[in-house]
């Protein structure tokens, strides 16, 4: 069954030349989503797009898990005159995800604005966007809805489950929730719980928005354009490192040059500002505010041991293959963490992307990625 995308993922994909993905209702009113929270939630819809082919055994799936402002489209759609991929250049014949080999799924997840169920849906009562009212969602809950897709899709095994940062906890929940689904994990700039660091920036993300006059409560027409950007502000303080904002800067140039639509008022004096000001403004764009109070909170709750005993304990459930990338100037999720949950993996192995880029590396270093990666696929391929 294929649902509309609601009006603001049509607007905004539109808006960054991409197409309108595919979109099937893997929940109804006849069978809702049961919420980790204990609500239940329907109808769910969700957007992804789809690379290669199914082989017969239904066994040679990737699915790829985006991070928190993601969407299903990690490459270019065959043949589509677009902009990139997130993760372009990891595609390819001979790259790491190769669509003649590999049948590669990347939807985007519940309560994003990209397609898939989310606050900026209709509601299917008022016909007016979920908003405020859309219920709290967590890790697990998003794993569930791909689950959902899979099933639907034809995919009995994964022969991978991949993603960064908030992709990469997905990955863990379908090594623990799906392990007879899945046969090796790749994480990248990951957290098992987050930690109160990133939970106090998203906090402080959180208020940005919520504090923004016009939220009105999270019934805006319009979005709560300065509490969005700012949170995007301090957000892209903590997805990069001190060396890179210090190096791209040219602190003698025009920092007006670029023109924008910029949201706050005041001239800007620096080119950080100006940057930073743009990346505010680009998010609020893009990206719907309530979706990311949603998100954000679900990041916050993620904790891979609830329910399951210890993180040693937890981790030892996980049998397959399982590798864990760090990022060296990773400020947001240690590289020193990804290493402990390499060691705490039963199979786990351990790689770093060395970068000045901090967090967002992961979505920047394309060489080291590529290597890393088509190393462990290597492996997995001799193991087979
Ligand atoms: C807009 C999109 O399509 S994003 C795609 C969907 N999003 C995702 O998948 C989430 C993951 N992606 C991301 O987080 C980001 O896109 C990243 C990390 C991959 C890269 O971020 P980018 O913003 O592209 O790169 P970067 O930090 O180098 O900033 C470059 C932008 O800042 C602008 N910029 C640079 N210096 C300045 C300045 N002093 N003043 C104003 N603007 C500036 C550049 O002109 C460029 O603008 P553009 O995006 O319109 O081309
Ligand atoms: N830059 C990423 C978040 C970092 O994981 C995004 O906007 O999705």
């Amino acid at each position: 069954m294929n649902a509309a995308v609601c009006d603001f993922a049509g607007r905004s994909l539109a808006w960054r030349g991409l197409p309108t993905p595919s979109v099937v209702r893997v929940y109804d009113e006849s069978r809702p989503l049961e919420l980790e929270s204990g609500q239940t939630l329907a109808p769910v819809d969700v957007a992804y797009h789809t690379y290669g082919r199914l082989n017969p055994e239904g066994s040679n799936a990737v699915l790829v898990c985006h991070a928190m402002t993601g969407d299903a489209y990690v490459a270019r759609p065959d043949g589509a005159d677009c902009p990139p991929g997130w993760w372009q250049d990891l595609f390819g014949p001979g790259a790491p995800l190769d669509s003649r080999k590999y049948f590669i799924i990347c939807s985007n997840i519940l309560g994003s604005c990209y397609g898939t169920t989310g606050p900026s849906s209709l509601h299917p009562i008022t016909g007016r966007p979920f908003g405020p009212d859309f219920p709290a969602v967590g890790i697990r809950d998003m794993v569930r809805v791909q689950k959902a897709l899979l099933d639907h899709l034809g995919v009995r095994q994964l022969a991978l489950a991949i993603g960064g940062s908030l992709g990469g906890m997905q990955v863990l929940e379908w090594a623990l929730l799906f392990p007879e689904r899945v046969r090796a994990i790749a994480t990248i700039a990951t957290a098992v719980r987050h930690s109160d660091w990133a939970i106090g920036l998203n906090e402080a993300a959180r208020l940005a928005i919520t504090s923004d006059p016009e939220w009105l409560g999270g019934r805006y027409r319009e979005q709560p354009k300065r509490g969005l950007a700012l949170a995007r502000m301090m957000a892209m303080l903590s997805y990069r490192h001190y060396d890179s904002y210090n190096q791209n800067f040219d602190r003698s140039a025009d920092a007006g040059e670029k023109a924008f639509d910029d949201p706050f008022e005041g001239k800007r004096r620096f080119a950080v500002e100006s940057y930073l000001r743009y990346q505010g403004q680009k998010l609020v764009n893009r990206f719907d505010a309530n979706c990311y109070l949603t998100i954000s909170r679900a990041m916050d709750a993620h904790d891979i041991t609830r329910g399951r005993g210890c993180l040693r304990t937890t981790l030892a459930r996980i049998k397959v293959p399982a590798l864990s990338v760090g990022i060296s100037s990773d400020l947001l999720y240690p590289d020193a963490d990804q290493r402990n949950l390499a060691d705490l993996l039963p199979r786990g192995r351990y790689a770093r992307i060395n970068s000045i880029h901090g967090h967002d590396a992961f979505l920047i270093e394309f060489d080291q990625m590529q290597n890393i990666l088509g190393e462990f696929l290597k492996e997995l391929e001799h193991a087979a």
